[in-house]
């Protein structure tokens, strides 16, 4: 696999949605099938806090979600977990500050699609030179997923990157909804990430529509 281009990879950030067990009350693989249906370009297995599967458990509600993804040409992440990544042949790998460095990851993963959530310039300029594919900003707005989120620093890190002239592909995430996604891609990023605004809604298929309409202009 060839390590993929910024232009294929801002494609793939346009609506990119995150879920592990613990983010929705119905069966996440139905889930799945309508945010898939919705129009979702990228997706990240995120096994994460209070409740959050484990061993078995885990592996076979990742590679059920995989196959999904596979049968609808969506590439598949997964967050923090490289050793499940390379289990799976995963696309790719999501990891934050407090993981392994971004350069230990690309060691293990090769060509795979590497992402690293940044919350400064220093962190986004660091993980560029440690090869991340792709930047997580946020939290942009504020967030009750995410257990131990920082502030909401709005769109200012975003632009900040872009006016310094930064190219490399960004997405950002927290509290993201169709009605506020257009201020994150005005601001520069090439897509947006979310969780509830999907996972949780009454109609996810719809809500994943909505959000495809917000980010395409
Ligand atoms: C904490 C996170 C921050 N950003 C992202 C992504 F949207 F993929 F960049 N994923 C995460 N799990
Ligand atoms: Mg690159």
């Amino acid at each position: 696999m060839e390590i993929i281009t910024d232009a294929k990879m801002r494609e793939l950030l346009k609506v990119y949605f995150i879920l592990g067990s613990t983010n929705c009350t119905q069966d996440p693989l139905e889930v799945m099938h309508q945010a898939i249906e919705g129009g979702i370009t990228l997706f990240q297995y995120r096994e994460k806090g209070t409740g959050a599967l484990l061993g078995e458990d885990k592996y076979k509600l990742a590679q059920a979600i995989q196959k999904l993804c596979q049968q609808h040409q969506i590439p598949f992440i997964v967050n923090d977990d490289v050793d499940l990544a390379l289990s799976l042949n995963a696309d790719g790998v999501h990891i934050g500050q407090e993981d392994e460095s971004a350069a230990a990851v690309r060691e293990k993963i090769g060509n795979k699609i590497l992402g690293v959530s940044v919350h400064t310039r220093e962190q986004a300029y660091e993980a560029i030179q440690q090869g991340a594919d792709y930047l997580g900003l946020g939290p942009v707005f504020s967030t009750t997923t995410k257990e131990d989120a920082k502030a909401a620093a709005g769109t200012a890190l975003i632009q900040t990157l872009r006016k310094e002239g930064l190219t490399i592909p960004l997405v950002g995430i927290g509290g993201i909804t169709a009605e506020n996604a257009p201020l994150v891609m005005a601001a520069g990023a090439d897509g947006v990430s979310v969780i509830t605004a999907i996972s949780l809604a009454d109609s996810v298929i719809h809500s994943t529509q909505k959000l495809c309409q917000a980010v395409y202009g």
